[in-house]
């Protein structure tokens, strides 16, 4: 019998109901990612990354094909499938710790009460945001939130964490800093992550590969390449090395000569 990867995507295709018809988002993608990989998923705009983490997630139903995680077919959203979104998607009228806390009673398994605040601190306290539990998000910065939305999704302890362009809306300095909290987190958790960018660095950076999907409709992927650069990563350290230049010079070449942004005029 095949032996299944830990996350398998099997000709997954996604079709949406349009007035003009179906629109054909994906085209039987296979995807196969193993235990504790870091997969990063790059495309142009609009290629259809999140419709693919949005049917891992379970929020969106494949039209064909079968996702299974651990051996079981994903049929709808669950806990063990944490997703981090760009944009924070913290309670604004709960504090911190609350808003972890949260998660972690829908997760509890039989923990007490002190179990969970425990949990939840430690949560914290690898995204180093222990100082700010009693604070709302309207009280912190946007790169805090991120670490508090980072944490809420670990301390679920899901079999796979999503994250949809996570740091998207930060600055630079500041997700440099958090790209440096979520490789320390995958060293010390072996968490296996599909993590979305638009940023080719970022991919080279976090990722064990990086999936490159086609321009839509009816998106599939182009490309699937190892980084092939060893852990732990220190972005001064790996920028010169040739698996880098190597690993980005093929990510550009997919994106800017393969398949060229369909939005930009030649
Ligand atoms: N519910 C829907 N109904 C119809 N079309 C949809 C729906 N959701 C997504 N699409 C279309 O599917 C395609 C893929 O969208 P998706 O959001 O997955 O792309 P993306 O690669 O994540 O884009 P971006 O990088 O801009 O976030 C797009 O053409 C989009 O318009």
């Amino acid at each position: 019998m095949k032996q299944r990867s830990y996350l398998a995507l099997e000709g997954i295709s996604v079709e949406f109901p349009t007035k003009n018809g179906l629109f054909c988002a994906l085209d039987r993608i296979d995807l196969n990612i193993e235990k504790g990989q870091f997969v990063a998923l790059i495309g142009h705009s609009g290629c259809g990354k999140s419709t693919l983490l949005n049917a891992v997630a379970g929020l969106t139903k494949p039209s064909k094909g079968v996702i299974f995680l651990d051996g079981e077919v994903v049929d709808r959203p669950g806990p063990d499938r944490a997703v981090v979104f760009q944009d924070h998607s913290l309670l604004p009228w709960l504090t911190v710790e609350e808003n972890v806390a949260l998660a972690v009673a829908k997760t509890a398994d039989g923990k007490s009460k002190a179990e969970q605040k425990d949990w939840v601190m430690h949560n914290l306290e690898l995204v180093q945001m222990t100082h700010a539990a009693t604070k709302r998000p309207a009280e912190i910065s946007g790169g805090m939130k991120q670490r508090v939305g980072i944490a809420r999704a670990i301390a679920m302890n899901p079999r796979v964490l999503l994250m949809d362009e996570p740091f998207g809306a930060l600055d630079a300095l500041t997700r440099a800093a958090l790209q440096d909290v979520v490789m320390e987190l995958q060293a010390k958790l072996n968490s296996t992550v599909l993590m979305i960018t638009h940023d080719v660095d970022e991919a080279v950076l976090l990722a064990d590969r990086v999936v490159m999907m086609t321009n839509g409709p009816a998106a599939r992927i182009g490309q699937d390449l190892i980084v092939d650069l060893p852990r732990p990563r220190n972005r001064l350290n790996v920028i010169d090395m040739p698996a880098y230049t190597h690993a980005r010079s093929e990510i550009i070449h997919f994106l800017h000569e393969r398949y060229r942004n369909p939005s930009v005029a030649a």
